[in-house]
């Protein structure tokens, strides 16, 4: 008989590890979540065997426990694995963007049964709930585990197999190493994003054309400043310490800049703008993560009917397979940036010489 896995929340992160785990079909997936929709959408999609009818009946039947809500039902769930009684091992599991509150949480669960490992997929989207849920979600990216003081390795050997139709890349950390790592790549770049977009927003009050000429950087830069706004408050009011520290030393950072700029020394602002571009460009580029990317192609194409159409039939014409494909939303309108996405380095040149053949004009990033 197969073991049972159970998913408590089936959101982004909850539907897609269902997805993915269901598919090796190794497990029986058992869900649950506040929302009778989300529950009704889930068997849909087919990301589950079944719905349980609450926590409780389910995490009795469970022998891997996934709690992937947001945060403070996380810590609810948490302690209420010392109410239940288990007759069974339980392997339990989170999704958790902030580990500090959780592993507390972790030490303080004294059920013989259960043994917690902190986890944390780091991929996601700016979309939210089941709908956006993919079982490739995770596919290449991060995934950080934070065993508990009682999980030893074959725990976490464990869960890495439970999880390992996500087909992501575990790395173990201490909840402090993660929670200061995640805040300086995806936490405080998140508070960074939504006050610039708070800054547009003031000028716009006196610069109606302003929104017309939000452009390709301001876009990049800014587009997770259009994901869930509950879940980024947990996550802040969770990482708050080391955000307000890191806030602290950018505000000393800045004062910095402002006195390059004041001063006119263009010799020390070049040197800070080409600091930051070498270790940005240094950054693994190949993997998802903190900067996801397949091998892309950027191909510049004009804004008339068929425009994508034609690009698509030249590639698949040589039958090259496209693993994504995206419109850029820069210059809206005048013409499109298409960002194609390859599985391989040779497929991407090769797509190059099939669209410059052509006399479109192509770009590969370094
Ligand atoms: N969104 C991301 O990019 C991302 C990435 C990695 C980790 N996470 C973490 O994943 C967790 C979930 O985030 P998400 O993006 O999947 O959010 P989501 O809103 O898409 O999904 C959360 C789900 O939990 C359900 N839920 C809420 N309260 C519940 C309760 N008491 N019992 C059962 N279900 C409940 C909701 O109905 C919803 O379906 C968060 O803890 C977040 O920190 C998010
Ligand atoms: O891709 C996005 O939209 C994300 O915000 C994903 C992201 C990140 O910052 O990288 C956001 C929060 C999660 O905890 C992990 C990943």
């Amino acid at each position: 008989m197969k073991e049972t896995v159970m998913i408590a929340g089936l959101g982004l992160i909850g539907g897609s590890l269902a997805m993915s785990i269901r598919s090796r079909g190794h497990f029986h997936v058992l869900g649950m979540d506040a929302q009778d929709e989300t529950c009704r959408l889930a068997l849909e999609k087919g990301a589950v065997d079944e719905i349980c009818d609450d926590f409780i009946s389910g995490v009795q039947k469970a022998d891997i426990l996934i709690i992937a809500t947001p945060i403070p039902m996380t810590l609810g769930y948490m302690a209420q694995l010392n109410e239940v009684h288990l007759e069974k091992k339980l392997l339990v599991t989170d999704v958790s963007s902030v580990k500090g509150k959780v592993m507390n949480q972790a030490e303080k669960i004294t059920n013989p049964a259960v043994t917690f490992i902190g986890g944390h997929p780091m991929a996601g989207s700016h979309k939210q709930g089941i709908q956006a849920a993919k079982g490739h979600l995770f596919e290449n990216a991060i995934y950080v585990l934070t065993p508990a003081s009682t999980a030893d390795e074959q725990d976490v050997a464990r869960i890495k197999e439970v999880l390992s139709p996500a087909k992501a890349r575990f790395l173990v950390f201490t909840t402090e190493e993660h929670d200061e790592m995640t805040a300086v790549i995806s936490h405080f770049p998140h508070l960074i994003a939504s006050s610039l977009v708070h800054q547009a927003r003031n000028w716009q009050k006196t610069h109606p054309f302003l929104e017309d000429l939000a452009a390709g950087g301001f876009r990049d830069i800014t587009r997770i400043a259009s994901s869930n706004p509950v879940l980024w408050r947990d996550i802040f009011l969770q990482n708050k310490t080391v955000l307000i520290s890191m806030l602290d030393d950018w505000l000393t950072e800045m004062e910095q800049v402002r006195t390059l700029l004041a001063n006119s020394d263009g010799a020390a602002t070049e040197n800070y703008l080409l600091e930051a571009k070498h270790y940005r460009d240094g950054l693994p580029a190949r993997r998802k993560g903190a900067i996801p990317s397949f091998y892309d192609i950027y191909v510049d194409i004009h804004d008339q009917p068929g425009a994508l159409l034609h690009v698509i039939e030249h590639l698949a014409d040589k039958d090259i397979s496209i693993k994504n494909i995206e419109i850029l939303e820069v210059r809206e309108g005048i013409t499109g940036v298409l960002r194609i996405s390859f599985q391989s380095s040779k497929e991407q040149k090769e797509s190059r010489r099939i669209l410059e053949s052509h006399n479109y004009e192509v770009t590969i990033e370094q």
